[in-house]
């Protein structure tokens, strides 16, 4: 079973959005592992760690502080994804935003210089050295890149990647564009069995388009319709990915309205989706 604890709002990163709905403007609650972060790998005492946080991130997107969550933690693969960046295997985070899943694994034993962060906006990257003080320390690759643009620096990791998380990522497109999406984080994978793709993203229990902004779309995925997209872009590529996606409990719709948010992107039906893609061949 999914842990019912991943935060309800997780904002599109729509630069453009003035507050997104979850707007909170302050640090309600941080887990123990987001503190102790703050406290141990960053420096920061415990009584300052909030200030700090608000003092450095001045974007609409990151209001709701849902980076804290560090999401890559409650992915079942965690253990293991760990262990093998430890033995050698490389990781990279997509869409990683301010890296602080990245931090935590580092944090928890990861050699940094086989981790790599990718994200379309330089100042989260920035952000997140500001964040987390370690732009002396940190080893880790930060790359700037469209993924769909095929020019983009990720190119020169095409075929050298173990390991790829993306959460709160492949929601932000439609259908088409999520296909386009998967068919590119294959051409990063190296072409070897046991290559794993995890993260979470919004999901819903009838998979299907929901009205984006500005006239776009974005697909939501249910377990089955995850799979067959795998399917797919494995006959495509001529590859085989083994899919374990599981649909949370929670009813975000309900939380949301509880809460009073009205949120267009997380419609009646709206649940968590995590997800782990091993290559099978
Ligand atoms: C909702 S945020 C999720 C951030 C992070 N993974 C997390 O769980 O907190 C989505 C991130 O994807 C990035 N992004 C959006 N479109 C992208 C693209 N085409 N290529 C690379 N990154 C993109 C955004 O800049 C943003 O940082």
């Amino acid at each position: 079973m999914i842990e019912n604890s991943i935060n309800i709002i997780h904002p599109t990163c729509n630069m453009a959005e003035a507050k997104p709905p979850g707007w909170t403007e302050n640090i309600t609650s941080m887990t123990p592992e987001a503190v102790e972060l703050f406290r141990v790998y960053s420096k920061v005492p415990t009584d300052r760690i909030k200030e700090h946080i608000k003092h450095i991130h001045p974007y609409p997107c990151l209001a709701t502080f849902t980076f804290l969550d560090l999401l890559i933690t409650q992915s079942h693969q965690y253990g293991e994804v760990l262990q093998r960046i430890k033995d050698g295997d490389k990781f990279l985070d997509l869409g990683c935003c301010v890296g602080q899943d990245i931090r935590k694994l580092v944090f928890d034993g990861a050699p940094s210089e086989n981790t790599y962060g990718a994200d379309l906006e330089p100042e989260f990257l920035e952000m997140g050295y500001k964040l987390f003080l370690d732009k002396s320390t940190l080893k880790t690759s930060f790359l700037t890149a469209d993924l769909f643009d095929p020019k983009s620096s990720l190119r020169q990791l095409d075929g050298q990647i173990d390991i790829v998380h993306a959460s709160a990522f492949l929601h932000l497109f439609d259908y088409d564009s999520c296909v386009k999406a998967v068919h590119r984080i294959v051409l990063l994978f190296k072409k070897t069995p046991n290559c794993l793709f995890i993260g979470a993203q919004l999901g819903r229990l009838e998979a299907g388009s929901i009205p984006g902004s500005k006239g776009t779309e974005k697909y939501r995925h249910n377990v089955n319709s995850f799979a067959q997209m795998w399917d797919q872009v494995g006959e495509d590529t001529g590859t085989k990915w083994d899919v374990d996606a599981r649909l949370n409990d929670e009813d975000l719709y309900a939380r949301a309205e509880k809460m009073g948010i009205k949120a267009g992107f997380i419609p009646p039906g709206s649940r968590w989706l995590q997800f782990s893609v091993r290559r099978v061949a």
